[in-house]
């Protein structure tokens, strides 16, 4: 194994909880606890991103390793780590959960690499921590391949978001009730290593705020402009103000590629909401099939669909208010707060007209534009049209027949798509008579709209299909779904399979369209 550089800004700048003992508890006064990973009986790397590897400074021949696996299954550690727990709260479906923490996640340090970047590196499935409340800390494999392939696939699509280094088998059995409905299972266990520059979330403001510990919330915030934000300028209430508007700035961003590539995240809870703009917690997730604003993947939110695809903004929007709501603590007025709320606004109107106009192959996005978007989308919803089938065919129209054969198979009803022809047809001819408009030569419209529009999407039962050959025994699934992930907007010949639309069977599976919070 290598030798790295490792520097510890969290723990050695931040209050620790004094106890260091196992316990369950609750942690005043301080922003995390050491704890160590629990051993597990028999780890074995299953899959690893050699992207994040080389870049974290492990070659091949280190990720091939025993002590690789020793290491990312929490039985040993590197010189230079040390492990510990945060401690956050947050708001779960609406509702103020007072303190949560990492139940199950256990950071083992910051890395600098090579060229200076700082890298957390971060077990989910590491086994109890003081914040494990009644769980036991683990994660099975079916989650844990999820998370893996999900974190790296959003990254190729060019999506922020934490990173999976590795997803390593523990040997061990955990008990689950799926669908919280008294049949527990044994499943296997596994565990994913996790990366990203920090893993701070809004719940880690949101709980000394909750608390009235305005000086730990300070220091938190401290902390996290000068580690996190090193380009912000500027001291006191201004620079809080700028950060708070970066904050916003960066969430826009983030939801705004969500709504382009169809991701739903399925449990956008605030202490699921990362300080950084980065995507994390993969966990109910679930890719839009055929296009509907109202889909929610995670079985938990069936009723209220509080976090369904089309409401994701809005909900970004909520969690930046409860953020808000702590900060002002610090603050003597909430002018500057309500201007960073407005850079949320702005920046996702921004980033949704750039999706508009990358996703239809416009040189712009004129005011009459959204609203070719909309009847379009509408159109969608109501044919039950793939959304990443369509777009790729529609980059192929020829805009002087406006034959519609390109989006064909991106139906799933016969009966719906006859229904829909003529809706259709006409909004092809308006969408000619737009791009007549514009100076884009078709396959320059065609190239734009492909680096906008992916072909390959971690499709809920393709994933699904990966699992189940991983609970066999075969992990080849895994590492082949993780290569066509690389190159989300490329055709990749041979590979068309990975590209076809939900099959009838994977409609009301467990795992294809309804995902269960149970991980
Ligand atoms: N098996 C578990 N053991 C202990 N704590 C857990 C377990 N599962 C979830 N938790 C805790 O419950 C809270 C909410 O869970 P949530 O499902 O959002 O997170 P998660 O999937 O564990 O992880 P993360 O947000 O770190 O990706 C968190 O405090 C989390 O650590
Ligand atoms: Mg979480």
């Amino acid at each position: 194994m290598p030798t790295l550089e490792f520097d510890n800004a969290f723990v050695r700048d931040l209050p620790a909880d004094p106890d260091t003992g196992p316990g369950i508890r609750q942690v005043h006064g301080a922003l995390y606890s050491r704890v160590a990973p629990t051993p597990v009986a028999a780890p074995r790397l299953l899959a690893h991103s050699a992207e994040m590897a080389r870049r974290l400074g492990f070659s091949e021949a280190d990720v091939a390793s025993p002590q690789f696996a020793e290491v990312f299954a929490g039985n040993a550690l590197m010189a230079g780590m040390e492990p510990f727990a945060a401690n956050y709260g947050g708001h779960q479906f609406g509702n103020w959960a007072g303190q949560l923490g990492d139940g199950r996640a256990i950071s083992l340090g910051e890395i600098i690499n090579a060229v200076g970047e700082r890298w957390e590196l971060q077990l989910k499935g590491a086994g109890p921590t003081p914040y494990s409340r009644s769980a036991d800390g683990r994660a099975v494999l079916r989650s844990s391949i999820r998370e893996f392939l999900c974190s790296e696939a959003m990254h190729h699509l060019g999506v922020p978001t934490t990173r999976a280094l590795s997803l390593v088998g523990t040997g061990e059995w955990v008990e689950r009730d799926m669908f919280y409905d008294g049949h527990p299972e044994l499943e296997h266990g596994a565990i994913v290593c996790r990366v990203a520059p920090s893993f701070i979330r809004f719940g880690n403001f949101e709980l000394p705020a909750s608390r009235d510990d305005v000086e730990l919330l300070r220091q938190l915030v401290n902390f996290c402009i000068r580690r996190d934000f090193p380009e912000l300028r500027g001291q006191g209430q201004a620079l809080y103000a700028q950060w708070f508007a970066q904050v916003c700035e960066r969430t826009a961003v983030m939801v705004a590629h969500w709504m382009r590539v169809g991701f739903v995240h399925g449990v956008m809870n605030t202490d699921n909401m990362s300080i950084l703009g980065l995507t994390i917690d993969y966990g109910p997730y679930g890719w839009v099939d055929n296009f509907d604003p109202g889909w929610t993947p995670n079985t938990t939110d069936r009723h209220h669909r509080r976090y369904r695809f089309g409401q994701q903004p809005q909900v970004a929007y909520w969690n930046l208010g409860r953020l808000a709501g702590s900060l002002s603590l610090l603050f003597d007025g909430v002018e500057p707060l309500q201007d960073g709320l407005r850079r949320f606004v702005e920046t996702y109107t921004a980033a949704d007209r750039d999706n508009v106009a990358r996703k239809l192959g416009l040189d712009e996005c004129r005011d009459e534009d959204v609203g070719l978007m909309q009847a379009l989308q509408d159109l969608m919803t109501e044919a039950e049209v793939d959304m990443t089938l369509f777009f790729r065919g529609l980059a192929d129209l020829d805009i002087d027949t406006l034959d519609p054969a390109p989006l064909r198979e991106a139906f799933y009803d016969e009966t719906r798509r006859e229904a829909a022809a003529p809706a259709l047809q006409e909004w092809l001819g308006r969408y000619a008579l737009r791009l007549r408009d514009q100076a884009v030569p078709a396959s320059e419209r065609r190239a734009r709209m492909n680096a906008a529009n992916p072909r390959y999407v971690l499709r809920n039962y393709l994933a699904q299909q990966a699992i189940d050959r991983a609970t066999e025994g075969d992990f080849s699934g895994v590492a082949e779904l993780l290569d066509v992930m690389r190159h989300p907007y490329d055709e990749q010949p041979g590979r068309e399979a990975f590209a076809a639309r939900r099959p009838d069977w994977a409609r009301e599976r467990a795992g294809c369209s309804m995902l269960s919070c149970s991980s």
